[in-house]
């Protein structure tokens, strides 16, 4: 039974986290840096790992390669135990998982292609099938016509581009990013994702990825974790835990995203208590269907008094569209109870920000 079912976790999850605890430093003055982590990234799935410095994203992506030893627990990277494997079956592991890093760490006294060539040469492979391993992956990273550069002769993406490249040259079913676009501008950051995305599809790799920045998540990830003091204290579909947040750590490394700031005029106004005779504002959320129904008008109807729209966005997270919409109604109990049933009905999220006079 039990291995029946721990056969099937193993076919759909690329690697699994099981009661997973770390813990730095002797006995008395031990510090845990991750408390009974319990995880999954699927197989083919970009999952992103969110929390604030210091709250063990790094360390989780160490026990993934075998860097780092558990105190307890199971790290389980395609069916296979990561810390009982001996030294022969970590090279193995770490063949089979590329990686990329937030400062590329590439050869400088090597080209473009030297640096991607470097992982077969280590694994042993002669000059031609190094060649026809590494001119493929140049031409998939749109770095061709740079096979002969150094690393100092290439822009910050163009170097990311190369170290993926690298990341991908022995062929893993895993990739691990660490902060990979952090040191990148805005655009070069999209053109690293965009490939990333890419290369998920096309070759069905499972993207395990790291980061500071919540843009990033937002635009690639299909899934999402959320780890605060080495506890994992949110998780889900990107599109769920974006749209609906339910832990604190999470609404507050949310609140950075641009769109979840309130108009600077409305934010100054706002009061936490009702007072009499004034308005409470809400902002509702909009997922697919919902959106596209005429529901503001009925409000209007519903409610039977007046309504103002103060914000509005149109936003898309993992590829799924969705809309916010911040509004004001009077506050007195008999126009909060209808508007609170009718949310209900129609399936909508609202969530009071405060009061207006
Ligand atoms: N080798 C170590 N010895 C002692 N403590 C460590 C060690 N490695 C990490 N830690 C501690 O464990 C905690 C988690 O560190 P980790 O690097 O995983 O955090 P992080 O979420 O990746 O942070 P950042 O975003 O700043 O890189 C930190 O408090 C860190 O000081």
């Amino acid at each position: 039974m039990h291995s029946d079912s721990s056969s099937a976790a193993n076919a759909a999850n690329t690697v699994l986290f099981e009661d997973v605890s770390k813990r730095f430093g002797a006995e008395e003055k031990s510090f845990t840096a991750l408390d009974a982590v319990d995880f999954a990234v699927a197989r083919g799935s970009i999952t992103g790992i969110i929390g604030r410095s210091g709250a063990g994203k790094s360390t989780l992506i160490r026990l993934v390669n075998g860097l780092e030893r558990p105190t307890s627990g199971k790290v389980i990277v395609d069916g296979v135990n990561v810390p009982d494997l001996d030294e022969a079956g970590l090279r193995a592991l770490r063949r089979s998982i590329g990686m990329i890093f937030q400062h590329f760490n590439l050869l400088s006294s090597r080209t473009a292609f030297g640096n991607v060539a470097l992982p077969l040469e280590i694994a042993g492979f002669d000059r031609d099938a190094i060649r026809t391993r590494v001119e493929p992956l140049l031409d998939l990273v749109g770095l061709s016509d740079k096979r002969d550069r150094y690393p100092a002769e290439l822009s910050g993406g163009q170097k990311q581009r190369v170290g993926i490249a690298r990341a991908l040259a022995t062929q893993p079913k895993l990739l691990l990013s660490d902060e990979a676009t952090s040191a990148l501008d805005p655009e070069t950051t999209q053109s690293i994702l965009e490939l990333v995305k890419r290369i998920n599809a096309e070759l069905g790799l499972t993207v395990l990825l790291i980061t500071h920045e919540m843009e990033v998540v937002k635009a690639v990830t299909s899934d999402v974790a959320v780890i605060d003091k080495g506890i994992i204290v949110e998780r889900g579909r990107t599109f769920d835990v974006f749209t609906r947040p339910q832990h604190p750590t999470t609404r507050a490394l949310l609140s950075g995203l641009p769109g979840s700031k309130l108009p600077a005029a409305l934010a100054s106004g706002l009061r936490p208590h009702k007072t009499q005779g004034g308005r409470v504002a809400v902002r509702i959320t909009f997922f697919g269907r919902t959106a596209e129904q005429p529901l503001i008008s009925q409000l209007i109807q519903t409610l039977g008094s007046d309504i103002n729209i103060i914000a509005g966005t149109v936003d898309e997270i993992g590829g799924e569209p969705y809309g916010s919409l911040i509004i004001a109604y009077a506050a007195d109990d008999a126009t909060c109870a209808k508007a609170d049933e009718f949310f209900k009905a129609n399936g909508l999220v609202a969530e009071v920000l405060g009061y207006v006079s």
